[in-house]
């Protein structure tokens, strides 16, 4: 954990309801000083409400919002020092580019050449140097977008809020202003908190992801900690792919855990065990986890099926085995690895104890 000093942002036990519906729970989160945080989940879990909350937008029903350790509740939005790109919030039309990106240095009532400075320097961290007398409708949209988080970004706000700005944006523009935002986050050393519902976006840019579910926090950590160690069968399917087994009986013997799945094939698990054995339900083991065994093959984790279906997806085929009459495993093989490998083959999968995740149900 940060020294309190290095803290951004940090809510205690915020919780946010409309009449008697609760859609924030109690949430904990400590945001260190440059950190990229993306708050992901499913649609009305409560990511947009958390983020109206670090903005003051709303006020939480109890709980305390910090922004570099001072309680915010009760300070209004314009004065918590922070910056928003969201999604519907728009550029003024009627404005340059450089007017926009100067707005918010008016209000706060910067000298002419402060504002200029300004203007110049965070027209250059979105790369868009010569764009300052151009109007809104006179830009593509990834423009529009640079243009919007220069105007969040020029009064060097502590943190910038970020709220589905890519979501207007179509799949190519989207996955190449990912790398931009990333890059420009870690030029600036500002700190980020991105709610997206788009895991692919949060993965590829975050230096942290807080996955919520139902308006509490489902799991929260690095992005590769999350994928290969998921605490829940909703984390893992939400993150990812994943075959979500399940198990039917647990034991730990000679140290090791073993899981019967549903029809009779066992695996060990060789992963962190966050529960009580009795208690897993199901185990997680992701598709490019999953390799194709040699037939004289002899070892642990090895589990003979019939192959049900196969999905060429260039590099790679999906591959559905069924390992017994209730239990199917889709593995993600190169396609070279599949010569004679054709929808009724008999073969034998691997799967290392340390891809297999169990999880409780
Ligand atoms: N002003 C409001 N009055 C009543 N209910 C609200 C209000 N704002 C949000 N909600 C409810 O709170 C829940 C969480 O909404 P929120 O916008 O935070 O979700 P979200 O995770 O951001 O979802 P999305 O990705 O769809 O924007 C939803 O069930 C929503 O209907």
């Amino acid at each position: 954990m940060s020294s309190a000093d290095n803290v951004d942002i940090q809510l205690v036990d915020v919780t946010k309801g409309y009449g008697n519906h609760l859609v924030v729970g109690g949430i904990n989160l400590v945001v260190p000083r440059g950190e990229f945080v993306s708050i992901l989940g499913p649609s009305g879990c409560g990511k947009t409400t958390t983020l109206n909350m670090i903005a003051g937008f709303h006020e939480p029903n109890s709980g305390e919002i910090r922004i570099r350790g001072k309680n915010q509740v009760g300070v209004p939005p314009e004065k918590r020092n922070i910056g928003l790109v969201f999604q519907n919030y728009a550029l003024f039309p009627h404005m340059t580019v450089a007017e926009n990106v100067a707005f918010g240095l008016k209000m706060k009532r910067k000298s002419a050449v402060e504002i200029e400075e300004g203007v110049r320097r965070a027209l250059k961290s979105v790369h868009l140097e010569g764009y300052e007398t151009r109007y809104p409708k006179e830009l593509s949209g990834g423009q529009q977008q640079r243009t919007a988080l220069a105007r969040a970004i020029a009064p060097q706000p502590s943190v910038l809020l970020l709220d589905e700005p890519l979501s207007n944006l179509d799949l190519k523009l989207r996955e190449a202003m990912r790398i931009e935002l990333k890059e420009i986050q870690q030029q600036l050393g500002m700190t980020f908190v991105y709610v997206t519902h788009d895991q692919e976006e949060a993965m590829a840019m975050s230096d942290r992801v807080v996955v919520m579910s139902g308006g509490v926090i489902a799991q929260e950590g690095r992005p590769v900690d999350i994928y290969q160690n998921p605490v829940s069968a909703f984390v893992a399917d939400f993150i990812g792919k994943s075959n979500l087994l399940s198990v039917t009986k647990t034991e730990n013997r000679d140290g090791k855990l073993r899981l019967a799945l549903k029809g009779g094939p066992t695996l060990i698990a060789d992963a962190p065990q966050t529960a009580p054995a009795d208690s897993i339900a199901l185990c997680c083991i992701r598709p490019e986890n999953v390799q194709l065994a040699e037939p004289d093959e002899s070892r642990e984790n090895l589990l003979a099926g019939r192959v049900d279906k196969m999905v060429n997806l260039g590099a790679h085929v999906d591959v559905w085995v069924d390992v017994s009459s209730d239990c199917t495993v889709k593995a993600q093989i190169p396609v070279r690895r599949l010569e004679g490998v054709t929808v009724g083959s008999e073969v034998k999968l691997r799967i290392e104890p340390k891809a297999v995740q169990p999880l409780v149900g």
